[in-house]
C-alpha cells in the first residue's frame, strides 16, 4: 500500500503578494502533490481581488487575493507563511483551531512570538525555520561539525551575512540559526555568548563568543559565511542563495511532510532528516 495521500494537498499561501508569497505560487504549480487552494493578504492591500496565479506570472488559477484567513483555512491541508512576526503568530492560531500544517518561513520573531507559536504547534504541525534550502539546512550540520572539531581557545567564529535593501530584521533568521548550529557545536548556548553589534571601543574579543556581522544592499537573496578564524589560518564554510525558489521548494516540500502529522514544533533539519 502507498503512503502517497490520494488527493493534491491544498496549501493556502499567505502574504501571497509578497516576494516569497509569489515565488511559492510559481513553486507549487511545478510541484506534484500540491495545489494553491487559497490566497491571503492583509487588508487594505491594493491586491486583494487579483488572481493569484496570475500576479505571480503562472497564468489565472482562480485564487482570488482576499483578507479573511478564517474560510481559506477551513478548507485548506496546510498554510504557507512567509509574512511579519506578528502575522505568524496570528495564523499560527487559526491553523491550531482548524488543525492544519502550518509552515513558518518568517523571520524576526521574538522570544515571546516564538512562545506563542510553540503553544500553537501543541494542536497542529508547525514547521518554522529561518531557512528552508537544503543547502543552508546541511551548511547548519557541518558548522556543527566544525565548532565541535575545533575548540574555542582556538577558533573564533564570526558570521557575515548579506541582503537585498528591503530585508527589515539583522542578523538573518538564517545567521541566527548558524549561530545555533555553532552554539550547539561548542555545547554552549547562543544566548549570552552572541555578539550583534559592534561599534566603538569594543576591547579584546571574548574566547567563545559568535559574533555576527550584517550587510544589507541591492538585490542580493541571501549570502552567508560562517568563519572560524584560528592563528595563522581561517576555514569559511559559505552558501549563497541564487533564486528564491530554493525557500519556496524546502517550504512545499515541509508541508508535504507536515500533512497528517502529528502536532509539535518541527525544523527543516527533521523534514530533511538532518536531525
Ligand atoms: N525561512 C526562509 O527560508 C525565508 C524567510 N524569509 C522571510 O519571509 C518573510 C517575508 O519575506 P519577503 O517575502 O521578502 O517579504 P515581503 O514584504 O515581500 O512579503 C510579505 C508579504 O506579507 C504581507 N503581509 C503582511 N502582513 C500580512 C497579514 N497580516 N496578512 C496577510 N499578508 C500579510 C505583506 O503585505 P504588505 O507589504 O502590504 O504589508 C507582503 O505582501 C521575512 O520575514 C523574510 O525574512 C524570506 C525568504 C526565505
Ligand atoms: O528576507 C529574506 O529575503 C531572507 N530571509 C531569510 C533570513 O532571514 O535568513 C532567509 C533568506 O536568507 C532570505
Amino acid at each position: 500500500m502507498s503512503d502517497t495521500p490520494a488527493t493534491d494537498m491544498g496549501l493556502v499561501v499567505v502574504g501571497a503578494a509578497g516576494r516569497m508569497g509569489q515565488t511559492l505560487i510559481r513553486a507549487i504549480h511545478t510541484i506534484p502533490g500540491a495545489r494553491v487552494i487559497g490566497a491571503v493578504e492583509r487588508a487594505g492591500s491594493p491586491y486583494l481581488g487579483k488572481d493569484a496565479g496570475e500576479l505571480a506570472g503562472v497564468g489565472r488559477i482562480d485564487v482570488p487575493i482576499g483578507d479573511d484567513p478564517l474560510p481559506v483555512f477551513a478548507k485548506a491541508d496546510g498554510v504557507l507563511d512567509f509574512t511579519t512576526p506578528a502575522s505568524s503568530v496570528e495564523f499560527a492560531g487559526y491553523a491550531a483551531q482548524a488543525r492544519i500544517a502550518h509552515v513558518i518561513g518568517t523571520t524576526g520573531c521574538s522570544a515571546d512570538d516564538n512562545a506563542k507559536i510553540a503553544a500553537a504547534a501543541r494542536h497542529a504541525p508547525i514547521v518554522k525555520s529561518g531557512n528552508m534550502s537544503l543547502g543552508v539546512n546541511l551548511l547548519a550540520v557541518l558548522v556543527e561539525q566544525a565548532a565541535r572539531a575545533l575548540d574555542a581557545d582556538d577558533f573564533d567564529i564570526e558570521i557575515l551575512e548579506m541582503h537585498h535593501k528591503h530585508k527589515v530584521d539583522a542578523p538573518s533568521g538564517t545567521a541566527l540559526l548558524l549561530g545555533e548550529a555553532a552554539a550547539a557545536g561548542r555545547g554552549i548556548a547562543l544566548a549570552g555568548n552572541d555578539v550583534r553589534v559592534r561599534d566603538g571601543h569594543t576591547g579584546v574579543r571574548k574566547t567563545g563568543s559568535i559574533g555576527f556581522a550584517t550587510l544589507r544592499g541591492g538585490s542580493v537573496v541571501g549570502d552567508h559565511s560562517v568563519m572560524l578564524a584560528g592563528t595563522g589560518e581561517r576555514i569559511t564554510l559559505a552558501h549563497h542563495a541564487e533564486d528564491r525558489a530554493i525557500f519556496a521548494r524546502g517550504a512545499v516540500k515541509a508541508a508535504l511532510w507536515a500533512r497528517g502529522r502529528k502536532p509539535g514544533l518541527y525544523s527543516m533539519r527533521d523534514v530533511l532528516g538532518l536531525s
